[in-house]
C-alpha cells in the first residue's frame, strides 16, 4: 500500500485534495478522519499539518508528501527531494519594513531584529549575504511584530500582498523564495515502485494540462505553413483534411498564457471558427 500525506489545512489543503482527486484518488474523507484509504488503487492518504509532514517523509514513514517548498527549506532534512512542483500555493518569501523606512539594502539588517516563522530559510539566507541579525521566531500574524516593537523588520510569507499593505508595510530587497506546493519523497529507488510512478505521472498530467488549452481552427491551406508558426504545438500540430480542399483544420497544443494573443494572430491570417478547449489531463 503507497502511502501519501497530504495537509489536512491552511493553504495548500484544498488544492492538494483537489489534486489528488483529478488524478483519479477516491479520497473520501469523513469529518477530521485524519487517514483515508483509496482500495481500488491501493494508496494511503493520511492528512497531517505541511510542517510535520517532512518530518514524516524524511524519515521514510511516507513514500510521498505534499507540503510548501518554503517549508521544507526551513528544515534541516538533507534526504528530501522535491520530485514534482505542483503549480498551487504559489507565494513568495520577502523581507518586510514599515512603509515609511528607507531601503538602504540589506545591511540594515545588521544586528537588527528579525520576525518570521521560517527561522531556518531566513537564517540562511541572511548567512549567505553576511548579515548577522538576530531571529524573534513567531507562529503567525508576523506583520504586526514590527508595530508591537518585538522585531525592527519581519521576513513573511506573502500572495495577494493584502496583509503587509493593510498593516502599512512593504517588502524590501530581493525575493528570498518563490514557493508553491511540491511532491516530496526521501525514496530513492522511486524507479522500482510502480504505484509511486503511476501516482507521480497522474498528478504531472494534470499539472501539464492546467497549463495548455487544445487550440482548434480552419484555415486556408496556402496559410498552414504561417499558421503553425504562430502556434507550434509541442510536438507538431495536427493537420486534417476538409471536405472544402482549399481548406485545412488544424489542431495543436498551445500555453494557456498565449491564447488570446495566438487567437489574435491567428484571425488575421485568416483562421475561422478558432476554438480554445482545457485539457484535463494528459501524457506527453
Ligand atoms: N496566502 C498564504 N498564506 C500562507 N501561506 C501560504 C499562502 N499561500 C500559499 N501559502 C503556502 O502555504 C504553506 C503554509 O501553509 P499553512 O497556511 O497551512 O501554514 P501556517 O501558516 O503555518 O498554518 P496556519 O496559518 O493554518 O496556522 C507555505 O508553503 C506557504 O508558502
Ligand atoms: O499576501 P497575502 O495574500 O495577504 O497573504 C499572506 C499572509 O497570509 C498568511 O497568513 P495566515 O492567514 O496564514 O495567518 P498566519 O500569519 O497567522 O499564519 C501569511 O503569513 C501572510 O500573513
Ligand atoms: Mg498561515
Amino acid at each position: 500500500m503507497l502511502k501519501i500525506a497530504l495537509p489536512n489545512k491552511g493553504a495548500l489543503s484544498e488544492g492538494a485534495i483537489a489534486l489528488v482527486k483529478n488524478a483519479g484518488y477516491k479520497i473520501r474523507r469523513s469529518a477530521k478522519a485524519l487517514v483515508c484509504t483509496d482500495y481500488t488503487n491501493n494508496v494511503e492518504f493520511y492528512f497531517l499539518r505541511p510542517k510535520d509532514i517532512t518530518a514524516y517523509v524524511s524519515s521514510g514513514v511516507f513514500t510521498f508528501g505534499v507540503t510548501g517548498r518554503d517549508i521544507v527549506q526551513d528544515t534541516n532534512f538533507d534526504n528530501i527531494d522535491e520530485t514534482l512542483a505542483l503549480g498551487f500555493g504559489k507565494s513568495r518569501m520577502r523581507y518586510i519594513i514599515p512603509g515609511q523606512d528607507e531601503f538602504p539594502g540589506l545591511e540594515m539588517f545588521e544586528g537588527k531584529k528579525i520576525a518570521c516563522s521560517y527561522p531556518i530559510l531566513v537564517r540562511n539566507h541572511l548567512k549567505a549575504n553576511n548579515i548577522n541579525a538576530d531571529i524573534v521566531k513567531l507562529d503567525g500574524a508576523v506583520e504586526i511584530s514590527i508595530q508591537l516593537g518585538i522585531a525592527d523588520a519581519a521576513a513573511d510569507v506573502v500572495e495577494t500582498g493584502t496583509t503587509i499593505k493593510q498593516a502599512g508595510l512593504k517588502t524590501v530587497g530581493d525575493v528570498i523564495l518563490h514557493s508553491e506546493a511540491i511532491l516530496i519523497s526521501a525514496d530513492k529507488n522511486l524507479e522500482a515502485n510502480t504505484s509511486a510512478k503511476a501516482f507521480i505521472k497522474r498528478l504531472s498530467g494534470i499539472i501539464v494540462a492546467r497549463q495548455y488549452v487544445m487550440l482548434e481552427y480552419d484555415i486556408p491551406s496556402d496559410k498552414v505553413e504561417a499558421a503553425c508558426e504562430i502556434v507550434p504545438g509541442l510536438e507538431s500540430p495536427t493537420i486534417s483534411a476538409l471536405h472544402d480542399p482549399e481548406w485545412k483544420g488544424v489542431k495543436a497544443m498551445i500555453p494557456s498564457g498565449e491564447i488570446n494573443s495566438s487567437m489574435d494572430q491567428l484571425e488575421a491570417l485568416g483562421a475561422k471558427g478558432i476554438i480554445a478547449t482545457d485539457i484535463r489531463t494528459c501524457r506527453l
